[in-house]
């Protein structure tokens, strides 16, 4: 199946710089679309509650801020990036009230509506922008002059024009510049979820304290242990986001690489592959879905509780120690920009 790709050359920025956009949220998303699109010549402004932390950052930043029902009132295109699990109250109680005719509603996440948590009115655009990395790392490298990949979808096109209003509010936040392909929000919210829970986050987080623990219990130096398991995946990594696992491979050692391929399979075994296809049966099915709503809205007691543990094992506190004595590596938790 072949899929629609759009650059630069693809998208008209004149048509986002026509709108009157309000960015729900100022954190991780929300920060980076909202700066990109201002310093791409739009008029933003950012819905925040009274005494939300966020506001001090925006306002620091120049950009105009009021409550979500504010911001929703006064826009015509409402980008909606605040936590998943707070969306379909935001949308209930700020956004809906104030919905015109032709207005649009933006998402950079597909959960709430492939799970049907939101329904907007068929008078109102609904598209939606996701790009294909952490927020911080989209506005740094907008600001860089390079671009993050991004996936656009249209759930529902009431204007007739709602695939070239999401292209251009992908270029004015850099997406054309690396690709932006057309999907649904079906197919970005499934994918979205299999990957930051199998692979990119799940997956490699617990491959890579697995790998500290198993050194490290066999008595080698948890600073040797730390460089071999998180420090040099980056490069090892940089190396496949150049030029592919084949790339890797090339630059490596040939001793390393005979026992990528011999040993890589057994540490990925096809009991591993089975479990990944289960973690993606609870996301096509909805079960993971209603496990999180259902984390949220009980007060999150689990999450909280493995947030805690991974904070405290031990690969933390050797890594902030090998960090602080590399002044180009560290960057606070709490970067805004
Ligand atoms: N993080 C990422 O890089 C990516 C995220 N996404 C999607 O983007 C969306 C936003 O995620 P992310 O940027 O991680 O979110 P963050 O948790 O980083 O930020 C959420 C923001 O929403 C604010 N907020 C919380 N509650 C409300 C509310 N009731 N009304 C208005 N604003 C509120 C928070 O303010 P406060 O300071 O008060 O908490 C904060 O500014 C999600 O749909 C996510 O799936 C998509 C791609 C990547
Ligand atoms: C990989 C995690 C992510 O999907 C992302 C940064 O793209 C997220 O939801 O934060
Ligand atoms: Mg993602
Ligand atoms: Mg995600």
């Amino acid at each position: 199946m072949s899929v629609e790709i759009f650059y630069d050359d693809d998208a008209d920025l004149s048509i986002i710089q026509g709108r009157k956009v309000a960015v729900i949220g100022y954190g991780s998303q929300g920060h980076a679309h909202a700066l990109s699109l201002r310093d791409s010549g739009v008029d933003v402004r950012i819905g925040l509650p009274e005494g939300s932390k966020s506001r001090a950052k925006a306002e620091e930043e120049g950009l105009p801020v009021g409550t979500p029902a504010e911001v929703s009132a006064e826009a015509d295109l409402i980008m909606i990036l605040a936590p998943d699990t707070a969306q379909r109250h935001i949308y209930a109680n700020d956004i809906a009230p104030n919905l015109k005719d032709g207005d649009a509603v933006f998402f950079g996440h597909g959960f709430n509506i492939r799970y049907g948590l939101i329904t907007v009115p068929s008078n109102v655009d609904v598209a939606m922008v996701a790009p294909k990395g952490p927020g911080h790392l989209v506005r740094r490298q907008f600001v860089d002059g390079k671009g993050v990949p991004a996936l656009i979808a249209v759930e529902q096109d009431a204007s007739g024009t709602a695939q070239a209003l999401a292209l251009s509010y992908a270029k004015g936040i850099g997406g054309t510049r690396a690709g932006v392909i057309k999907t649904t929000f079906k197919e970005e919210t499934e994918t979205d979820l299999f990957g930051e829970q199998a692979v990119l986050c799940g997956g490699a987080s617990a491959l890579v304290q697995t790998g500290f623990e198993v050194l490290t219990e066999a008595g080698y130096a948890p600073e040797v242990a730390y460089f071999e398991c998180l420090h040099e995946l980056k490069l090892i990594v940089d190396l496949m986001y150049e030029g592919g696992i084949a790339r890797m491979r090339y630059s490596i050692s040939d001793t390393a690489e005979f026992g990528d391929l011999t040993r890589g399979p057994r540490v990925i075994t096809p009991g591993v592959k089975e479990e990944m296809r289960k973690i993606l049966g609870e996301i096509q099915d909805g079960t993971f879905a209603t496990e999180w709503v259902n984390e949220d809205d009980a007060g999150r007691g689990n999450y909280k509780k493995l947030q805690q543990e991974g904070e405290q094992h031990p690969i933390e506190e050797v890594g902030k120690k090998l960090r602080g004595l590399m002044s180009w590596v560290d960057r606070p938790i709490t970067e805004t920009a």
